[in-house]
């Protein structure tokens, strides 16, 4: 097939052309490397320097007769949309609006779409499955759940199928070693470990270790990069020979510790990682996990390289050449 990445130059995007390259497709990259970056592009791959705001521009590379996009383009701090929600409205809805109707005008019909286990918000039950209840509590998983919502209109209204991939918590690098690119400024736990690893910060703070769980500490599915890119092909498969829209988590089912990653960081790197424990970061619940039965069912999919060892190792192997490690 002949696809769109939108955002394919960030952190899953470029694993994810990756995989459709690997799997022999035809990659097209539109970014404006915000934050993500030229050292995420391969030479196979066409890339547009573009930005989703800008609509015009949208129709224009979406005229270049592709048969999907896959659409990873957003703003991604939970924190930062609790004080910037105008931030994230203009790029996660109005730039993702953009994207759905330039495709209909453009006649691009499957689209695969970026969403987020923070849709769901405070868990009710665990796993949890897409039946959960959807409550965000931050303005980051409102922008993704209000996109599934016009997705669901626009495959009534205009025949776009979709498939929204639910990510718990995105983590590790290429198990082949192809991307290296490091994430500017991270916020989420096992880059912000990594930079301590490596000098580039001086300690990681655990947010809370008074939850109930076993260690205390935070308790969170974390899913390979590479499991997602996988996902991705299969869902894009799915919706196309289907012709159905679908809405799938995509985890790797187990429950990891902040504290049991820092361990296994500190025996992998082989570097002290100092830690400071702090309070509890507000909106955090104590534990998330994943069901992925509808992916494994309708997709065939199931995590591979999720393990803890291999989303360290993986992570380690390129941050061990930054900084003063
Ligand atoms: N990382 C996670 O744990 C996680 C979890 C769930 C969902 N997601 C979602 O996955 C997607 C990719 O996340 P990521 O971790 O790779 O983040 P990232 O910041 O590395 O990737 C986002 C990409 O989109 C591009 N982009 C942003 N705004 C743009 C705009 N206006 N026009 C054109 N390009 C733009 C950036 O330059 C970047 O290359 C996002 O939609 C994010 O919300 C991420
Ligand atoms: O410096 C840090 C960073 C995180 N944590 C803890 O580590 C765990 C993971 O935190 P992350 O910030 O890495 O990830 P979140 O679970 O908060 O959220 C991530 O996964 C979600 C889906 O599960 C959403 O997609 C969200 O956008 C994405 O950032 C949490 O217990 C958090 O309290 C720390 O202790 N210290």
């Amino acid at each position: 097939m002949n696809i769109l990445i939108i955002g394919g130059a960030g952190y899953i995007g470029s694993h994810v052309a990756r995989e459709f390259l690997d799997q022999g497709h035809t990659v097209t990259v539109y970014d404006n490397l915000s934050s993500g970056l030229e050292q995420n592009l391969f030479p196979e791959e066409k890339f547009i320097k573009g930005d989703i705001m800008d609509y015009p521009a949208l129709v224009q590379a979406m005229k270049g007769g592709f048969d999907a996009l896959v659409h990873l383009a957003a703003f991604k701090g939970a924190g930062e949309s609790m004080v910037k929600p105008e931030k994230y409205s203009l790029n996660n809805i109005n730039g993702t609006v953009n994207i759905i109707n330039a495709a209909a005008e453009t006649g691009i019909s499957n689209i695969v779409f970026s969403s987020t286990a923070a849709v769901y918000g405070e868990p009710v039950y665990l796993p949890i499955d897409e039946k959960h209840p959807t409550n965000p509590e931050n303005y980051y998983g409102f922008t993704k759940l209000e996109i599934e919502g016009t997705l669901r209109w626009y495959d009534k209204l205009k025949g776009i199928k979709f498939a929204s991939l639910r990510y718990f918590n995105a983590a590790g690098y290429d198990v082949k070693g192809r991307i290296t690119g490091l994430e500017r400024n991270p916020a989420n736990l096992i880059p912000v470990i990594m930079e301590a690893a490596c000098g580039m910060r001086p300690e990681v703070q655990v947010f809370g270790s008074d939850y109930d769980t076993p260690d205390g500490t935070g308790v969170r599915d974390y899913i390979h990069v590479n499991d997602l890119a996988v996902g991705h092909a299969a869902a894009l498969d799915y919706i196309a020979k289907n012709g159905k829209s679908i809405i799938v988590n995509l985890g790797s089912e187990t429950g990891l510790s902040v504290m049991e990653i820092i361990e296994a960081a500190r025996k992998i790197s082989g570097k002290p990682i100092p830690v400071k424990i702090t309070g509890r970061r507000p909106g955090d619940p104590a534990k998330l996990t994943a069901s992925s039965q509808l992916a494994r069912e309708l997709l065939g999919w199931k995590a591979q390289h999720s393990d803890l060892d291999t989303l360290i190792s993986t992570s380690w192997g390129v941050y061990k050449n930054q900084g003063k490690a």
